[in-house]
């Protein structure tokens, strides 16, 4: 396989598919970049388990803000990890496909632990484009690529992959759409699995803080039922669903005495500790 930096960009599906691509091009927040210029990995999703408190020293230190932004990637690869733990047995000949791959950065701790091919998909170019200078950079473009396309059509075989996922990017579509194209696209046997923020179904309906986080990001977060009934319709049988409320929460209490605030903090910390808003991972069986 070989790549190019140069993405080929297909016209968007929907006026709403323009919005978001034109929102990912433009999006270059500190927050996003210098958490990814601490070791190459650049992430487009937050954070899980406790923070360290030996590792963030003392506050008035001159290094505690590099410390902080380091302690805050840490825990947005240990998603990235806990992501990668449920796509079962993954073999270098297996291909994998990251679906809403933002810069890339679970694509390539994928490709770092299994050795095998990794296929990202986005609706922007910048990113794609962001990518695969990566993995240039990394010497593995020959088995990680960025494309830019929908994750409703993609540019797959019928059965083609071992593996695929939607880190965070599932409140951009329908999830009837969605899971219909990675039971497509996955093998019989193969794994599919998501982290995703979703409304709380006991709550009743999407909070104002739901709302809140919808109308920051331009989406459109869908709620846990939904999620369930459409994987149900799909021949997508989830193995484990895994609530990561209480561990992300620590993520979204530290990120807000950060200088790199974006103004979203409160909105998730009241949606996590009203029980409007939950964190998840489904890893679903493809059968
Ligand atoms: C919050 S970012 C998550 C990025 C990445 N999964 C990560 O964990 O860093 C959302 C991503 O979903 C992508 N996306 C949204 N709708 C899409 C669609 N219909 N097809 C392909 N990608 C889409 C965006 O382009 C963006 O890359
Ligand atoms: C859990 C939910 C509802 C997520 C919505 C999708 C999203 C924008 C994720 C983080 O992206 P980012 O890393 O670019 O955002 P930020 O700039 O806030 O870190
Ligand atoms: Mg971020």
């Amino acid at each position: 396989m070989t790549s190019t930096t140069s993405a080929f960009v297909p016209a968007p599906a929907t006026p709403y598919q323009g919005d978001i691509a034109r929102y990912w091009d433009g999006e270059a927040r500190p927050v996003n970049l210098r958490l990814g210029d601490v070791d190459g990995l650049y992430h487009h999703h937050y954070g899980i388990g406790e923070v360290d408190h030996t590792a963030l020293g003392d506050p008035q230190d001159s290094e505690a803000e590099k410390k902080l932004v380091a302690e805050l990637h840490r825990l947005e690869s240990a998603q990235a990890e806990l992501l990668l733990d449920h796509l079962g047995d993954i073999g270098r000949d297996d291909t994998l496909i990251d679906a809403g791959c933002g810069r890339g950065g679970t694509s390539v701790m994928a490709h770092q632990r299994f050795g095998c091919t990794v296929e990202g998909v986005t609706l922007s170019a910048k990113q794609a484009e962001f990518g695969n200078r990566r993995a240039q950079e990394l010497g593995i473009d020959d088995h990680v690529r960025a494309q830019v396309c929908n994750m409703l059509t993609m540019p797959f075989e019928t059965g083609q992959a071992q593996g695929s996922w939607n880190n965070e990017s599932s409140m951009y579509v329908d999830l009837h759409d969605l899971f219909a194209e990675h039971s497509r696209v996955l093998a019989v046997g193969g794994r599919y699995v998501t982290i995703t923020g979703c409304w709380n179904p006991r709550y009743g309906q999407p909070s104002k803080w739901v709302s809140q986080i919808n109308a920051h990001f331009e989406c459109n977060i869908h709620s846990r039922r939904e999620y369930l009934r459409a994987m149900a319709d799909n021949r997508l049988v989830p193995q484990a669903v895994i609530d990561l409320t209480p561990d992300t929460l620590p993520y979204w209490k530290l990120r807000a005495t950060s200088s790199l605030v974006t103004g979203i903090e409160d909105a998730f910390v009241n949606a996590y500790e009203d029980g409007s808003f939950q964190y998840v991972l489904i890893a679903a069986d493809r059968v």
